[in-house]
């Protein structure tokens, strides 16, 4: 079972899979925990190069250096738990690159976007994606005060249309939406409820 996190930065993505963490181990049922861009040698590299990277990048560079992290580490770490029936978190995969690439920085046509994504996942798609949605103020007053890293420096007007992304997105049947600003315990049973659903 593949289960996704997503929202803007400082939704909450963090907290909650840390709870789900300990909701699994408490009922001794294995999983695995990744983070995008990253989770192999190469993809943590390519992290790297995107968040921390002081030179200019254009958008089509950004783009393709996310889609090339994520097929890293389908090939390497997703795809051979996925076969063996486990299950694996995921903080953030391809949505959100149609969110931040797609609708945020408008690097491609979503079309473009959405074969891009398709290579670099293999088809690999989530079977339920918690969509943990927030304003941008109130996220980033979350953040404040740590040090803000090549994204996170975007602006408002970038975040407003990023959120727009996963607003549309979040139609599918495998979004659940989440209103993020609840207290985190509260936001922990929804998902709860969700994934015990999948899992019966
Ligand atoms: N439901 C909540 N209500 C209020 N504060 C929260 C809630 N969930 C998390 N926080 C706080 O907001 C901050 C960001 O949370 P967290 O690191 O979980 O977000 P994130 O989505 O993983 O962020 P990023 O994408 O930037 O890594 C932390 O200080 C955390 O304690
Ligand atoms: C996968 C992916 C990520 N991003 C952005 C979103 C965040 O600003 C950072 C990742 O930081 P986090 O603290 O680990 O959430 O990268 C993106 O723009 N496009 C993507 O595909």
């Amino acid at each position: 079972m593949l289960i996704s996190f997503e929202g803007i930065d400082g939704c909450g993505k963090s907290t909650q899979i840390e709870l789900l963490k300990t909701y699994f181990k408490k009922i001794n049922t294995p999983f695995s925990v990744f983070r995008e861009p990253g989770g192999t040698e190469i993809s943590e590299k390519i992290r790297n190069l995107l968040l921390h990277e002081t030179d200019e990048m254009n958008s089509v560079t950004e783009l393709l250096l996310f889609s090339a992290a994520r097929s890293q580490l389908v090939s390497e770490e997703i795809s051979p738990r996925l076969k063996k029936g486990e299950i694996v978190i995921l903080d953030r995969f391809y949505d959100s690159t149609t969110a931040y690439q797609g609708y945020g920085r408008k690097s491609a046509e979503l079309s473009q976007i959405e074969t891009l994504n398709s290579l670099a996942t293999h088809q690999t798609v989530p079977d339920i994606t918690f969509y943990l949605r927030i304003d941008p103020e109130t996220a980033s007053k979350r953040t404040d005060g740590g040090e803000k890293d090549r994204m996170e420096r975007a602006g408002d007007d970038f975040f407003k249309d990023v959120c727009d992304g996963y607003d549309e997105l979040s139609k599918q049947e495998r979004f659940e939406i989440i209103d993020a600003t609840q207290s985190p315990e509260m936001i922990h049973q929804q998902i709860l409820k969700r994934v015990k659903k999948k899992l019966n």
